[in-house]
């Protein structure tokens, strides 16, 4: 269930669902019904249902739910955009079966309803709203009334999440089949309220044709690539992971990150520490280790020891020619490594050299974790990656220039792969939105990396699990108890695994 389907994407599912059999207006039919069946959630019968309708298909199924709440005894009123003789298809259909009245969309008002039926537009929104349109989501809006709305609230583009000159704020949206990006990524996923995925008799079979490259992350995404460790294992089997540290007034960074390396399963983990900051690591840290790490090629001696096959950098690590030294030290390694922070920052305006030192070396992993302001310093003077028509075709795009796993950090994590692969992160929570979090993250990265999980695996599940634990902590929460909530959080994960 956790592929993510383009607006396109789901036309094909509509198509293939059809040339397998299914008839159109039976799909209409359920999802309508199911439109039907959320507003029954929420308001009792004999309440006034507004619904209104859009030129297409949308509107086809804001028919249908009009049709079914009346016959289970709500006071519907429906409003069309357009004429009623202008439909076409399915849509039309619908409207024959509905017996009531039509009214002008101009008429509607939402104020004087228990609740409204958005069903104005869904996946064929074409423009930016306006005049009539854009005037009844605006008086939808203004009204309070609750919204259902009807595949997505209207006016929200479905494959990017972003508002095509205004769009109504639902309660609740029901989606069809699968959810779409726009559900999942902001400003969409606040506008939808919650998201219900109603079956409406697609096939999943249509799924292997399609292939979607879009999934919401979670388990189904990465279980197979991060399981428990086998019972003859021992510590070296587990990896070796290396975090970098920066000078004796920013070791806090690299110290979360290792905490967390380490509670995420590394079997060692070590930070290699200029000289000025060994003392205060030493006094720090206890099962983390700690080497003395001065300059770029102390940093390469360290590495040359293959046992220590991930190396995380950025995290207050300084800005500057010797970072990016140490950057390039670390992808000439044989070791996978994580690039968050300073690391990026480093190359700023400079996205084609630091993929330069990627393909030296393509066969090991690397991670990338900005958040958006680290991306955007990363990828300045990139127009295809700054212009993308989102932050999922933003990361994919980064991804397959940089050839490297991006993770675009933020309410709505997007992790990409250079392949095309794309995964939106929902379980988060804001309180992780507090200093030190992201260094957590990177030392999740680096601790399933150092286990040898693949990259894009390993980004998918670091974000996953990091979000699954500060979702559980939520009020109060620092970025010191991110490792703590992990073995609980993994203990529950590897308990869905069968482990
Ligand atoms: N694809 C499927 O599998 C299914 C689709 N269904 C419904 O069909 C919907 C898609 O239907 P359509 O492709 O007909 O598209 P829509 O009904 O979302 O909108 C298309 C219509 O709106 C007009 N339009 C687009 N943008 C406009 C704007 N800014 N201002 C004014 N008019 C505008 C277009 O000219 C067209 O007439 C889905 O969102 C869903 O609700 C459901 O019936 C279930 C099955
Ligand atoms: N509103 C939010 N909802 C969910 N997760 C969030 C939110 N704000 C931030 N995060 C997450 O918190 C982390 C913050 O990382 P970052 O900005 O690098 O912080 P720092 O540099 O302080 O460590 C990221 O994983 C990000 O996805
Ligand atoms: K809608």
């Amino acid at each position: 269930m956790d592929e993510v389907l383009t607006t396109r994407e789901m036309a094909e599912a509509d198509r293939l669902a059809m040339a397998g059999g299914a008839s159109g207006p039976a799909l209409m039919d359920r999802a309508g019904a199911a439109v039907a069946d959320a507003v029954c959630r929420r308001r009792p019968a004999g309440a006034r249902a507004m619904v209104v309708c859009g030129p297409g298909n949308n509107g086809g199924d804001g028919f249908v739910a009009a049709r079914v709440l009346a016959a289970r005894g709500y006071r519907v009123e429906l409003f069309l955009l357009g004429s009623r003789d202008a439909l076409k298809g399915d849509a039309a259909q619908a409207a024959a079966r509905w017996s009531g009245a039509a009214r002008p969309l101009t008429e509607a008002q939402p104020a004087a309803a228990d609740v409204v039926v958005d069903a104005l537009f869904g996946a064929g929104l074409a423009r930016d709203l306006d005049g009539e349109a854009l005037a009844a989501v605006e008086r939808i809006n203004a009204s309070g009334t609750p919204v259902v709305a009807v595949d997505v609230p209207s006016g929200l583009d479905g494959d990017t999440g972003r508002v095509r000159g205004a769009a109504v704020r639902a309660s609740e949206t029901v989606t069809f089949f699968r959810l779409k990006p726009g559900h999942l990524l902001y400003p969409g996923r606040r506008l939808c309220g919650p998201v219900r995925v109603a079956d409406i008799g697609i096939p999943e079979s249509v799924l292997e044709a399609i292939r979607p490259q879009t999934r919401r992350n979670g388990p189904s995404v990465f279980g197979d690539a991060f399981r428990a460790p086998d019972e003859e294992g021992h510590k070296y089997g587990r990896g070796h992971a290396l975090v970098v540290s920066g000078g004796v007034e920013a070791t806090g960074a690299p110290r979360l990150a290792a905490r967390c390396a380490l509670r995420i399963g590394a079997g060692l983990v070590t930070v290699a520490s200029p000289s000025d900051a060994l003392a205060v690591h030493a006094a720090a840290l206890t099962a983390v280790m700690v080497r003395r790490a001065d300059t770029p090629a102390d940093l390469a001696a360290l590495l040359a020891d293959r046992r220590r096959n991930a190396v995380a950098l950025g995290p207050a690590l300084g800005v500057g020619a010797e970072t990016r030294e140490r950057v390039a030290t670390a992808l000439r390694s044989g070791a996978h490594v994580v690039l968050d922070a300073d690391a990026l920052t480093s190359f700023e305006g400079e996205a084609d050299a630091l993929a330069g030192l990627v393909g030296e070396r393509p066969e090991r992993g690397v991670v990338v974790t900005p958040h958006t302001g680290e991306f955007a310093r990363l990828c300045r003077g990139r127009a295809d990656i700054g212009e993308a028509e989102s932050k999922l075709a933003a990361a994919r795009a980064a991804a397959a220039a940089l050839g490297v796993v991006v993770v675009l950090k933020g309410p709505d994590t997007v992790v990409a792969a250079p392949d095309g692969r794309a995964a939106i992160n929902a379980n988060g929570t804001p309180w992780l939105g507090t200093a030190g979090s992201g260094d957590s993250l990177t030392g999740m990265t680096a601790g399933l990396l150092a286990q040898s999980v693949p990259a894009y695996e390993a980004a998918c599940a670091a974000v996953w699990l990091h979000a699954e634990a500060g979702a559980r902590i939520g009020p109060g929460l620092i970025a010191e108890d991110l490792s703590e909530a992990l073995p609980a959080v993994l203990r529950e994960y590897f308990a869905g695994q069968g482990a």
